[in-house]
């Protein structure tokens, strides 16, 4: 048996620079984990089967799971003929933007490279994980990063202060292909700068972070969604430093710069939300 964490993920900045070729946008975004994670339980089996179970009764348990198809790729990129029982405790909120089954197929890469004493490096994990998804790779080192590409280009940022967040997932779920398919690259009005932010991660200072926050995914989100911009709205008014939207939404997250000030706007959101974590950079 063997355990693996597979931890949240938020975008501060997510700016995309142009469509590409093959369908996907190159992006440019600062990613950062959060203290928020499913668990993973990892049992082998002698028989050549991949088992999955999960906490929650609705995500698959079949081929459309990332971590399914995170096992099938170790077992055929090395071979391998026994099988493996994984368990999923779910408490990553899901088809939020968060990045929740990228991080499960991640620890699925982590835990069988354990299991099956596959001598892997990081680096190699994130190759093998970018065929999955491109969340995927930053999600097997975690901690502050660069990302660009289609965001599988990962470039390692120094540790940050444990910044407090507030997570807020309204109950509706968003298709990430919708929301990159509904961008007019030519009309986004602002974007963030990934560098400015790296500079203000640099300092440590909560207010400045904030102020290079930006995602242009937002407006399309927010266009198909109102309520998920209302969210952001009520968080800076119960007092975030800053709010913004996580990948491709609809959760929205507040920086927010002291544990008390964290605990109101986490119980104020309660009143509002069924899904309110509340976090710490990771
Ligand atoms: C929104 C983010 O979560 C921000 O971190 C990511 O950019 C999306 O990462 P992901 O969910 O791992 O995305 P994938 O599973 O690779 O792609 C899902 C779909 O999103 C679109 N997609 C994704 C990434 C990217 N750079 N450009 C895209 O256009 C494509 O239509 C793709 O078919
Ligand atoms: N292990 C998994 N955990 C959660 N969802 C999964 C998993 N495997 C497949 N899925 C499917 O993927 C869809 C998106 O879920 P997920 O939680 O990964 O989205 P997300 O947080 O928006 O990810 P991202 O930020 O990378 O776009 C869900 O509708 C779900 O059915």
């Amino acid at each position: 048996m063997w355990t693996e964490k597979a931890q949240a993920k938020i975008n501060l900045t997510l700016d995309v620079l142009h469509k590409r070729s093959d369908g996907y946008h190159e992006v440019e975004m600062v990613m950062q984990t959060v203290d928020l994670s499913d668990h993973l339980t990892f049992y082998p089996l002698a028989e050549d089967e991949i088992q999955l179970s999960c906490t929650v009764p609705y995500i698959p348990l079949d081929s459309r799971n990332l971590v399914y198809q995170a096992a099938k790729l170790v077992k055929e990129t090395f071979g391998i003929a026994s099988g493996i029982r994984i368990h999923i405790d779910k408490r990553i909120p899901v088809a939020a933007g968060l990045a929740g089954g990228s991080s499960d197929a991640a620890a699925t890469l982590r835990g069988l490279n354990r299991v099956f004493q596959l001598g892997q490096s990081l680096d190699q994990l994130a190759e093998l994980g970018a065929k999955i998804g491109s969340d995927v790779p930053f999600c097997i080192y975690g901690g502050t990063a660069l990302a660009r590409g289609r965001g599988e280009l990962i470039e390692h940022l120094p540790k940050v202060a444990p910044t407090w967040v507030v997570l807020v997932k309204p109950p509706i779920a968003v298709s990430t292909a919708d929301v990159y398919g509904r961008l007019k690259v030519a009309e986004i009005e602002r974007h963030p700068s990934a560098m400015a932010m790296v500079e203000a991660l640099a300092t440590g200072e909560v207010r400045l972070i904030a102020d290079h926050l930006g995602n242009v995914l937002e407006s399309v989100t927010f266009s198909m969604y109102p309520e998920v911009e209302r969210l952001k709205g009520q968080l800076l008014k119960f007092g975030a430093v800053g709010a913004l939207m996580s990948g491709s939404g609809p959760t929205v997250f507040a920086l927010v710069d002291r544990e008390h000030k964290a605990n109101r706007i986490y119980n104020a959101l309660r009143g509002f939300s069924r899904e309110v974590y509340l976090c710490r950079f990771y």
